[in-house]
């Protein structure tokens, strides 16, 4: 099922941005770019931001935010309220992270991972469901 996802993050993440942007196009999802748009030095919190205030508006389902080591971007990403951003390296964590913790961004470090792995992990992570139940309660009491 088609869905709506923004995808952003820094220079260290603009080559592997850009193959993910094509992969869920050609996926038929409907994607933004939030940039950046080159490889120039760029500070990750500029893009990280903006999209996470487009989640939290609505107006996207899911976000995907690649820098170097996945950490600059998912610090940022879950100081906004409605964002629960998860950094993955392995499939079955990209799986368990929509399962238990209903994430919405998926977090990526552009220079520990093989593109091909991350490709999976975003495949898997906007086709996998949270499972709700229990871990609804838990997620209900991140909020502080
Ligand atoms: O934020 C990060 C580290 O927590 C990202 O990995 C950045 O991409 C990285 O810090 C960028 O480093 P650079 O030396 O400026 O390319």
């Amino acid at each position: 099922m088609s869905k709506k996802i923004a995808v952003g993050g820094d220079h260290a993440g603009f080559h592997l941005k850009e193959q993910i942007v094509k992969m869920l196009e050609a996926e038929g999802h409907e994607v933004k770019d939030f940039g950046p748009y080159s490889t120039d030095s760029a500070d990750y919190p500029d893009f990280v931001h903006p999209l996470c205030e487009a989640i939290e508006s609505g107006d996207y389902e899911f976000g995907v935010l690649i820098c170097g080591s996945g950490q600059g971007v998912t610090i940022t990403a879950n100081k906004h309220q409605k964002i629960r951003a998860a950094l993955c390296w392995d499939t079955d964590l990209a799986e368990a992270t929509r399962q238990h913790n209903n994430s919405n961004v998926i977090c990526l470090a552009a220079r520990w991972t093989a593109p091909a792995l991350a490709e999976s992990m975003v495949k898997t992570f906007v086709a996998t469901a949270f499972e709700g139940g229990r871990h609804q309660r838990r997620v209900d009491k991140i909020s502080c």
